[in-house]
């Protein structure tokens, strides 16, 4: 027997890869009943409609809100505040606003003074995502067995939490709450400083290409092929992400360039006992992951952002 909704009327504002992912996922779960969306490009609105992404896609914000039980920021950390502004006067009392932005303090601090009395908001994060972008790059699946961290801000009503939570959880996710602060932090660690590191080396190879000529793609290993499906993630979506979380990749960033330089001496010393040590370290890190059985993204799944 299917299951009753779990809203009745969703708006996905920003149609790209985690709003059509969500639309799929609550479709596959019987988790809405009706689904409107916005992109603010008319190019993205009709590729929408031209793949029923949405059961209305809507020509303005306010009208896929006005009416709406959960609305969704699925747009760039940058620009929530301003949708979030033109939305807030038709917004229906009682519903959630929640977002799913990689940075969570910015969002809070830029988002949360636009939502009305009497509207509830529940900032959330779905850790799960591939480098692809734009309203025919979601899938339903993206989701599943997939970390969402959920960051209620002090005033959020807690059955407008545990009614997300259990959308998240329909749509296949584990869901954990978190502090905003502790979010950003662990984010700069897991992805966002990773991703700079990825953007760096990729260029630092395209410089080198053009020395060496295209060498650098014909041979490269599957250590770099990951860089450069990092690398290829959306430019407005990752400037956003480094600008709003600013303070802990900076920290990060520090972190690493110290562990860097030391590495970089022991290179030039010759210092292979310090090599050794910390590869060995790095190594136990990884099987502990894989001992976990926290190694959800087999290596097809990154290759090629589909689902395996
Ligand atoms: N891509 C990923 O792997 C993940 C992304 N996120 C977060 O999800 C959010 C959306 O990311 P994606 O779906 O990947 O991006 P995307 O680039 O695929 O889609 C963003 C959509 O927002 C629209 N948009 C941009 N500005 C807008 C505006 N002012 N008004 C209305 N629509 C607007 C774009 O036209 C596009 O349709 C971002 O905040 C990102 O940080 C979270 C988890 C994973
Ligand atoms: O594609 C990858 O490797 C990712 O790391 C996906 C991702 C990107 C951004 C997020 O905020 C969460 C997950």
């Amino acid at each position: 027997m299917a299951q009753a909704p779990i809203y009745e009327r969703v708006a996905l504002i920003g149609l790209g890869l985690i709003a059509s992912s969500m639309f799929w996922a609550m479709k596959r779960g019987g988790l809405a009943g009706e689904v409107r969306g916005f992109a603010r490009s008319a190019e993205t609105r009709a590729a929408a409609r031209e793949i029923g992404l949405c059961d209305v896609v809507c020509d303005t914000a306010v009208e896929a809100v006005a009416d709406a039980d959960l609305v969704v920021l699925c747009v760039p950390v940058g620009v929530m505040a301003a949708v979030a502004a033109e939305i807030a006067p038709v917004l229906k009392p009682g519903a959630t606003v929640s977002d799913v932005g990689s940075v969570k303090r910015a969002v809070i601090e830029s988002v949360g003074p636009n939502i009305p009395p009497g509207v509830n908001f529940v900032p959330a994060h779905p850790l799960a995502g591939t480098e692809q972008s734009g309203p025919r790059s979601g899938f339903a699946e993206l989701f599943d067995n997939r970390w969402c961290l959920l960051v209620p801000v002090e005033n959020s009503d807690p059955e407008a939490v545990s009614r997300l939570e259990a959308l998240w959880r329909g749509m296949g996710s584990n869901v954990e709450r978190m502090d905003a602060d502790h979010h950003d932090l662990v984010l700069a660690v897991t992805s966002h400083t990773p991703h700079l590191i990825a953007y760096t080396m990729v260029g630092v190879a395209d410089d080198l290409q053009r020395v060496t000529d295209s060498e650098v793609v014909k041979y490269s290993a599957a250590g770099f092929r990951d860089f450069t499906r990092i690398a290829a993630s959306d430019p407005t979506m990752w400037r956003d992400v480094f600008l709003t979380n600013k303070e802990a990749t900076l920290e990060i960033l520090g972190r690493f360039t110290e562990e860097l330089f030391a590495l970089q001496r022991a290179i030039r010393l010759g210092d292979g006992e310090h090599l050794f040590e910390y590869f060995t370290r790095t190594r136990a890190v990884r099987r502990g992951i894989v001992e976990a059985g926290q190694d959800t993204d087999a290596p097809d799944f990154g290759r090629t952002g589909k689902p395996r």
